[in-house]
């Protein structure tokens, strides 16, 4: 599990980690990481360091003084190391150390900036850390936006400048880098968009403040923590065992989500799927899922008995393709009243919006809304939900006593007093009808074998980005598995700085990827599983 904090957290941890040591440690532990990165990036693009040229855009705090004296590190390599300086002031001790090894510095002057990062091999951003506050003020948010012209590699210290470190908020200019190098734990703010698009990859440099630091406030599964955490089937198994999984998805208008959905409880390794809609979507999902027992519902029968003939299930699915109307609401009402985890996704969560009372109930629930769905819940414009996913997602869990799965650019998943889970796997390819509908099923099934809503979801959301970095790589188990292990962990660990530029950005939907259809994700399920 990979683990991020607020800036809080990090402070506290930070001081009680200082008192011990003497003065200046700990920024000295934090330049030397930062300038072994910058020298790997540049042996990367230039071949060597000596002779390199680095342009440092320093700001008046501790974030600027990191980044001084990695400069008067490359400085002492034999890097030509230039420093615009932003702030009132700059850290003393820092600027001491980079004039003393040779570097320049002068005040903000935007001609004078454009024409640095127009040379330079690396930009680092040291303009403002975890200290920065709000949208950022002049000259450096006309910095921030300087180096989006640079022709290297923007590096970010700690934290891209205007990005809020403890929850991924951008309020105005901000730095897309490359790479961040941040120092002794993640933050939670480089791991959720906006804030992860401009971090780029992230790599931590240790400063020794892990047995500092408390529970955290987000945590990435990894590979491993999914895989440990699956089922597997054991000699023992049979097919109630496994977990049987009750699918009340389509309707006569809509058809498509409910064979996506079984489709998705089907590889995802159901122990069986009981489907159970109108006519036309039961016949749909019987030519294309034979796996899957049906019902045709009566919507004739009193909420108590119209799902008597679906049988017995562990969990249900409730919502993709159902409709909005009284029938859709008399399915939601009977799977709601049921006492087994039950997961409201699509026009099921649109129901729930418009009578909370659905939501009373004793066992589990899991919501998987995007951010309009989670708009209509909330009461809250989908703009400010994107722009602040962490807050959402967390008042969601609590306010609706569930577990709520956020989609979107990045998955979220909250249950109130745990951590918030951030889904590391995916591409933006899944931006596209149905998948959505996939991952219902994909959860619906894990649910079934007994995994709590909180694991479920999240192990739910990393099968399911995987396997569209797989069908996105035309089924390239192998490549997918480097690339998408890539994105999912690559995202922190740039660490081999030999990839260069071309590396960064794996797993933002270029590099190899081809669009996919949501039938696409549910078929290369099981490529996933394999690999976990
Ligand atoms: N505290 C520690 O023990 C360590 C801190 N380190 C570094 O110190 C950083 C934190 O340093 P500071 O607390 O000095 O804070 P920062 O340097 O992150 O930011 C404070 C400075 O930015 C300015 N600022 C804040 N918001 C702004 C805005 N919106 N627009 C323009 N300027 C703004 C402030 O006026 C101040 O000059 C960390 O991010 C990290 O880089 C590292 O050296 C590791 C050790
Ligand atoms: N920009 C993006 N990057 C990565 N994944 C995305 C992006 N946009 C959407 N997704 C994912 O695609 C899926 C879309 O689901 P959803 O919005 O429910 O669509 P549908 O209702 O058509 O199935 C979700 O898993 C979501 O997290
Ligand atoms: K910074």
């Amino acid at each position: 599990m990979r683990t991020a904090y607020t800036s809080d957290q990090i402070r506290t941890a930070e001081t009680a980690l200082m008192a011990r040591l003497p003065e200046g440690t700990l920024m000295s532990r934090a330049a030397a990481g930062l300038a072994m990165v910058c020298a790997n990036l540049l042996k990367g693009v230039r071949g060597r360091v000596y002779g390199s040229h680095v342009a440092l855009l320093v700001g008046g705090g501790d974030n600027g003084g990191d980044t001084l004296y990695a400069g008067a590190l490359l400085a002492r390599r034999g890097a030509r190391v230039e420093a615009v300086l932003a702030g009132s002031r700059a850290h003393e001790g820092g600027l001491a150390a980079l004039l003393a090894a040779g570097g320049r510095t002068g005040p903000f002057d935007a001609a004078r900036a454009g024409d640095l990062l127009a040379r330079a091999d690396v930009v680092l951003d040291g303009l403002v850390g975890i200290g920065g506050g709000g949208a950022l003020r002049e000259p450096y948010g006309t910095l921030a936006e300087l180096t989006a012209e640079a022709a290297g590699l923007v590096v970010a210290v700690d934290v891209p400048s205007g990005v809020d470190a403890s929850s991924g908020r951008v309020e105005g200019p901000a730095v897309r880098a490359h790479l961040t190098v941040t120092f002794g734990a993640y933050k939670a703010g480089l791991l959720v968009d906006p804030g992860a698009s401009h971090a780029g990859s992230v790599e931590l440099v240790d400063i020794g403040l892990g047995p500092h630091l408390p529970d955290p406030e987000v945590a990435a599964p990894t590979g491993d923590d999914v895989a440990g955490l699956l089922p597997r089937p054991g000699a023992e198994s049979d097919k109630y065992r496994r977990g049987v999984v009750g699918i009340a998805a389509g309707s006569d208008r809509y058809t498509g989500a409910a064979v996506l959905s079984v489709g998705g409880a089907v590889r995802a390794g159901a122990g069986m799927v009981r489907f159970a809609s109108a006519a036309e979507p039961v016949r749909l999902v019987r030519a294309r899922w034979p796996e899957a027992v049906t019902t045709v519902l009566d919507p004739s029968s009193s909420p108590e008995s119209l799902l008597e003939e679906v049988g017995r299930v562990q969990a249900w699915v409730l919502g993709p393709g159902l409709g909005t109307g009284p029938e859709a609401h008399a399915v939601a009402r009977a799977v709601l009243s049921s006492d087994v985890p039950v997961l409201v996704d699509a026009d099921g969560l649109t129901l729930v919006a418009k009578d909370r009372t659905l939501l009373r109930r004793a066992a589990p629930t899991v919501l998987t809304p995007h951010a309009g769905e989670l708009s209509r819940l909330l009461g809250v414009p989908r703009e400010q939900i994107e722009a602040a996913r962490l807050d959402h997602v967390r008042r969601a869990a609590a306010e609706l006593g569930a577990t709520v799965l956020l989609k979107g650019s990045t998955t979220l998943v909250a249950e109130e007093h745990r951590p918030v889970r951030v889904n590391t796997t995916g591409t933006p390819w899944l931006a596209t009808g149905g998948t959505g509908d996939v991952l219902s099923g994909i959860t619906g099934a894990l649910l079934a074998a007994g995994l709590s809503g909180y694991d479920a979801a999240s192990c739910a959301a990393y099968v399911h980005g995987l396997a569209a970095r797989i069908a996105a790589r035309g089924g390239d188990g192998g490549g997918a598995r480097a690339e998408a292990g890539g994105r999912a962990e690559a995202r922190y660990e740039a660490g081999d700085g030999g990839r260069g530029e071309a590396g960064y950005g794996a797993g933002d939907g270029g590099c190899g990827e081809a669009p996919i259809a949501a039938l696409d994700v549910a078929e290369a399920i099981p490529a996933a599983l394999r690999m976990l």
